[in-house]
């Protein structure tokens, strides 16, 4: 309906409670239109961006296009000039196949679902050996998975978003780990489980079925943790060192040896304990002061240690101790040593809180803390929910079983194809439903709705009350 419409039925009845609400709407339609408008131009925009990317591809793979990059020599797929200006032809090299078939229920970060289960095989038209590639990787517990967010469903992007535990508000989109940017690149830390041949074997992702995945890297604490960087500078400083004074020469000699899955200790803060190998210091994000049986090599790093240095200190001290020493320095109100560390957060005691920093000049080595996160990050203001199963809903999930092994043959009974089994099962689903996986408009608008998702081979109903979420019915998916 025009103005001039509404005018001239105003003039007509002359009511006015019926103009208002006629002007009401107008506004409101005027507003859906700037809203349109606004996401066309979006649109149009990253279109151009995308047509500009292929043409310059087009132009250099040749008319009939990039996409049969698989039939070229693998040393052609990328050349000098493409790459100096950014431009590359992505190849997978595999995708995915998790539990997790639907972006619905996918846990939003690796660590709130560890069970979660995945396999990545690397693709024969990458290497001709894939399997080679994959060599010397089973000596790390963790890798870095770079992926492609295929079913974002559009390629549209804004500099600000509203990630769901923000509960509306918005922040920058680099601050987040939002799927909607401008390169729709993920980044996960999975825990590799296992290498067989050509495959990877992991748990701890939060990648639907299908994510294609661009690259892998091995997660070296050493260089990605400020952590354990400053522990191995520090200690290659140390004059009586006989390496030499660059932190990546240290930390390779000390990884000579390989890594076997150390024992978590979740009550420990993660980064505060070095073990030696080969004279080095050996820090790991996963601390391993149960591994510590010839303790007089332990040592606890003091970052503020008052003589202003930060080289570790020896302890050579029994455990109660060592770990009485631990707690009182973390309630001394030492916030950062926690900070950055993401292993068993959950579970740890006296875990200080992460506030944002005001000082915009950042932490310094040697005087504050090594790295800060935003305070919303440990505490949302979307609270964690508890989680239920109902009777019915225990039952249904106590009569599927894990994959098929020699100790669980065949049956006719239900099976997981990734998880191992009910509770594994059970812990995952706690995983995604704690972390309340709801949109903000659910959470907000679509009170006491049912939830479905879907988890390996699992259809689960639940539905979400003030600070839980319960589970109804856990059934063998359809197909
Ligand atoms: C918030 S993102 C974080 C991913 C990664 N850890 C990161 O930081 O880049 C995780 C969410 O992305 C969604 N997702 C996972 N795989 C996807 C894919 N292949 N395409 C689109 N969305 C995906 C799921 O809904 C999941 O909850």
């Amino acid at each position: 309906m025009t103005t001039n419409e509404v005018t001239k039925m105003s003039s007509s009845c002359n009511c006015s409670e019926h103009v208002n609400k006629l002007n009401q709407q107008i506004t409101v339609m005027r507003k859906e239109i700037k809203n349109l408008r606004q996401l066309l131009e979006n649109a149009v925009r990253s279109h151009r961006k995308h047509m500009t990317s292929l043409q310059s591809a087009l132009t250099h793979f040749g008319q009939d296009g990039a996409s049969n990059t698989q039939s070229m020599p693998k040393t052609e797929r990328v050349t000098p000039d493409l790459l100096e200006k950014g431009i590359i032809q992505t190849q997978p090299i595999g995708f995915i196949s998790s539990c997790f078939s639907v972006k619905n229920g996918t846990p939003r970060q690796p660590a709130i679902c560890g069970p979660s289960r995945a396999t990545l095989q690397i693709q024969q038209s990458i290497f001709n050996n894939p399997e080679h590639s994959l060599v010397g990787l089973e000596t790390y517990s963790h890798i870095w998975i770079l992926f492609l967010f295929h079913k974002n469903g559009h390629l549209s992007y804004k500099a600000k978003v509203k990630p769901p535990r923000l509960n509306g508000q918005r922040v920058g989109v680099y601050s987040t780990r939002s799927p909607h940017r401008p390169n729709a690149l993920g980044l996960t830390l999975a825990k590799l489980d296992r290498v067989t041949s050509d495959t990877l074997h992991l748990s701890e992702v939060d990648m639907i079925a299908g994510t294609p995945v661009l690259d892998i890297k091995p997660y070296i604490p050493d260089y990605d943790s400020p952590h354990c960087r400053l522990a191995v500078d520090s200690d290659c400083l140390q004059p009586d060192n006989t390496s030499s004074h660059d932190g990546t020469f240290c930390a390779e000699s000390m990884y000579t040896e390989s890594l076997a899955s150390p024992p978590r200790a979740d009550n420990v803060p993660c980064d505060m304990v070095v073990e030696r190998k080969n004279g080095l210091p050996s820090c790991c994000a996963v601390p391993r002061i149960l591994r510590l049986e010839d303790q007089s090599k332990a040592e606890v790093l003091c970052p503020d240690d008052s003589s202003g240095s930060s080289a570790p200190k020896s302890l050579g001290k029994d455990l109660a101790t060592v770990l009485g020493e631990l707690k009182s320095f973390v309630s001394q109100g030492d916030d950062h040593l926690n900070q950055g560390c993401s292993v068993g957060m959950s579970q740890a005691p006296d875990v200080p809180k992460a506030e944002p920093k005001e000082d915009s000049a950042g932490p310094r080595y040697g005087q504050e803390a090594y790295s800060t996160i935003a305070g919303w990050i440990r505490e949302p203001p979307v609270a964690s929910l508890e989680v239920r199963f109902t009777p019915h809903a225990e039952r249904d999930l106590s009569n599927f079983l894990g994959p098929i092994t020699a100790e669980l043959p065949e049956s006719n009974q239900p099976r997981f194809q990734f998880l191992r089994g009910p509770k594994e099962a059970a812990a995952a689903i706690r995983g995604v439903l704690s972390a309340d996986p709801r949109s903000v408009y659910r959470r907000s608008r679509c009170r006491d709705r049912l939830f479905f998702f879907t988890l390996d081979t699992a259809d689960i109903t639940c539905w979400f009350g003030q600070g839980f979420a319960e589970v109804l019915q856990v059934r063998p998916v359809a197909d």
